[in-house]
């Protein structure tokens, strides 16, 4: 018998969930390098093992598509949220997950939206990202440090993101992000309309980073002296709403499952 796996995205950040509620499974980075390729595997941006530790609620053991670990997600913890009420597991509405980043209490909703309650989202400095390529090589842009459970640089600017190539990692200053360090860019569409980019640690560009959105609105708000508020924010796979407050911050978007099958055990073993 082979290894069930699902497949699911949230904004298009995408994901293989992988339900191992005893931990049996030996993830490896390079198994999950292996099943992140988008060539040699199925593909994705990380992969989501669920797991049931004693008496404990789900937890998320979230892994980069580098094979990297990483404390938080917030796309993956809604497509997290959506394959337990699909399997049968929590009902509709809310119950709470875990993550390295401590519990997350999620609310899935009828129209298969899930909305996070993400925890606080904490300034903690300043940086600057430089880029490495494009129009923009060279260019250092200002951006807030926010930590979301993990770490972020999120920088607002005036320059379109659309404009921005983010091919290769942002330089950051490695004494503020010993760990390394998601990055935004991040352009004021108009009071409560964000548009972001990400380059996200681990990975690479991705579509859409649910920690990166709050670290984005945390950072907007910082810039304008507020505390709290709420913004829409547009990424390239799609919208989701982030409300900041000053004890916490929720995330709502999109999470959708789209495939189910088996890993070949060969292919797993030879890894
Ligand atoms: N895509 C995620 C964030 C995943 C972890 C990140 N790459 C890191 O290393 O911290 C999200 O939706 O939040």
């Amino acid at each position: 018998m082979g290894i069930e796996f699902l497949k699911g995205h949230g904004t298009e950040n995408d994901f293989i969930v992988l339900p191992d509620p005893d931990a049996v499974l030996d993830l490896t980075e390079a198994r999950v390098r292996a099943l992140c390729d988008r060539r040699r595997g199925l593909g994705a941006d990380g992969v989501l093992r669920v797991v049931r530790p004693d008496r404990g609620p789900w937890f998320m053991d979230y892994r980069n598509a580098d094979g990297s670990i990483a404390e938080m997600c917030g796309n993956g913890v809604r497509v997290f949220a959506r394959y337990l009420v699909e399997a049968g597991l929590e009902h509709e509405g809310g119950f709470v997950i875990g993550s390295r980043a401590g519990e997350r209490p999620v609310l899935a909703h009828p129209d298969g939206s899930v909305t996070v309650d993400m925890g606080p989202a904490l300034v903690t400095g300043t940086g600057t990202a430089t880029l490495g390529s494009g129009a923009f090589d060279g260019v250092a842009f200002d951006g807030v440090a926010v930590d979301v459970g993990n770490p972020h640089l999120a920088c607002v600017t005036d320059v379109p993101v659309a404009e921005l190539d983010l091919g290769s990692p942002p330089g950051h200053d490695p004494a503020l992000f010993p760990h390394g360090v998601n990055v935004e860019f991040v352009n004021v569409l108009g009071d409560g309309a964000l548009r972001m980019r990400v380059h996200e640690r681990g990975v690479g560009e991705t579509r859409s980073c649910g920690t990166g959105t709050v670290a984005a609105v945390a950072a907007w708000l910082h810039g304008t002296g507020q505390q709290a508020g709420k913004a829409t924010v547009d990424v390239l796979g799609g919208q989701v709403t982030v409300v900041v407050e000053e004890e916490t911050a929720t995330l709502t978007g999109p999470a959708v499952l789209l495939a189910r099958g088996e890993l070949d055990r060969d292919w797993w073993n030879s890894l």
